[in-house]
């Protein structure tokens, strides 16, 4: 039932990259200039499984050093404590450096992602936000540094076999969905192509999923009979949907670009409240807790960042110069988050 010739046209952001939707296996995204998206195989691949029940406890920097050689009992448990909250981190970058050309955009980004939390990424245009998340999601690769995925570092880009054990999902700013396939056929892309699910399974799977996001009978519609609102709420469905037939389901981490960039305040609203309510801590459409591990959000948007984020990482000059709880972002004493947060000319950053 898949058109096998698919030219999207919705989204531009990804249109150096032409990574084929055939390498994509941990990752969920769509390369809209990805003319054929055909022949995607559901080969067996290798798997890391490693314990990832435990909430965060960790909610600080997330960058402490463990001394192993230190015996003190107290210290022991201290240790152990710390050794057994890195079973937490589902991402980590440690000192990620990328330039474009002249351009020296992350300068040894370092953070961690761990299971359960829902992370704003802050800061002024152009200082590489969106960049950070490409590499997180193995879109782009770091020039020097690494990303680690649940502990195992990740060599090359999404296509790279060793990697599994965690699902990314890249939402798009715009909603990037294939304009010439329904909306079923838009969220359950991936299981059609890559799953050895029933179509007609998939297809119940894709209605519980859209009314997990508050969508319904809308699955027979093209993305231009849909309100931009709709369209938004599509591409998360398609980024939550997963093969619930599996016996290993793998923690997801979804990874936001703007997402509520040029919308109402009010619609803004909506979204983050869907944002959190997929979340674990969330609760769905349908009143079911969300299933979704962590999240990252990258935003300007103040009211973002209130509503739908608990902590920040703020990116400035090619490195995270302030991290802290979203309630401390308007009261902290750093002169860079206190000109960013009031929006004011006078201070460190430079337009
Ligand atoms: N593929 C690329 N080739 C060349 N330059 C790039 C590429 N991707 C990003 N850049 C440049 O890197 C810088 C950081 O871009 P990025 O989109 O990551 O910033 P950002 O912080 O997300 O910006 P904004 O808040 O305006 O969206 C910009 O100067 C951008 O022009």
């Amino acid at each position: 039932m898949m058109s096998k010739n698919i030219i999207s046209t919705s989204n531009l952001m990804f249109s150096s990259l032409c990574c084929s939707w055939a390498s994509l296996r941990g990752a969920r995204f769509f390369a809209p200039n990805t003319k054929t998206l055909s022949g995607c195989g559901s080969k067996e691949k290798k798997k890391i499984v490693c314990a990832c029940s435990a909430p965060p406890r960790n909610m600080g920097d997330g960058l402490s050093s463990i001394n192993i050689n230190d015996s003190h009992p107290v210290n022991s448990r201290r240790e152990e404590r710390e050794i057994e909250s890195e079973t937490d981190v589902l991402i980590e970058c440690r000192n990620v450096y990328k330039s474009f050309g002249e351009k020296h955009i992350l300068k040894g980004v370092s953070f961690k992602i761990r299971h359960g939390e829902a992370v704003g990424i802050i800061g002024p245009s152009g200082t590489g936000k969106s960049t950070i998340l490409k590499i997180m999601a193995g879109l782009l690769a770091p020039d020097k540094g690494d990303v680690f995925i649940r502990g195992k570092k990740r060599h090359g880009l999404i296509s790279d076999e060793e990697i599994s054990g965690l699902r990314i999902g890249l939402v798009f700013q715009s909603a990037a969905l294939f304009d010439s396939l329904t909306v079923r056929e838009n969220v359950g892309f991936l299981l059609y192509e890559n799953s050895n699910m029933p179509e007609d399974q998939i297809s119940a799977l894709v209605t519980e999923t859209l009314a997990a996001v508050g969508l319904k009978g809308v699955e027979d519609r093209l993305p231009s009979e849909l309100s931009g609102g709709m369209k938004k709420r599509v591409a998360l469905a398609r980024s939550i949907i997963f093969d619930n037939s599996k016996k290993i389901i793998e923690p997801e981490v979804l990874l936001y670009d703007e997402p509520t960039a040029g919308l109402d305040p009010i619609a803004s609203t909506v979204v983050e409240d869907l944002i959190r309510s997929v979340h674990l801590k969330g609760e769905d459409a349908l009143g079911k807790p969300g299933k979704i591990a962590s999240y990252v959000v990258v935003t300007h948007q103040h009211s973002t960042i209130r509503r739908a984020v608990d902590r920040l990482l703020f990116l400035y000059d090619g490195k995270i110069v302030w991290q802290g709880k979203t309630s401390e972002f308007t009261t902290s004493a750093n002169p860079i988050v206190r000109q960013f947060a009031s929006g004011s000319l006078d201070g460190p950053i430079k337009y």
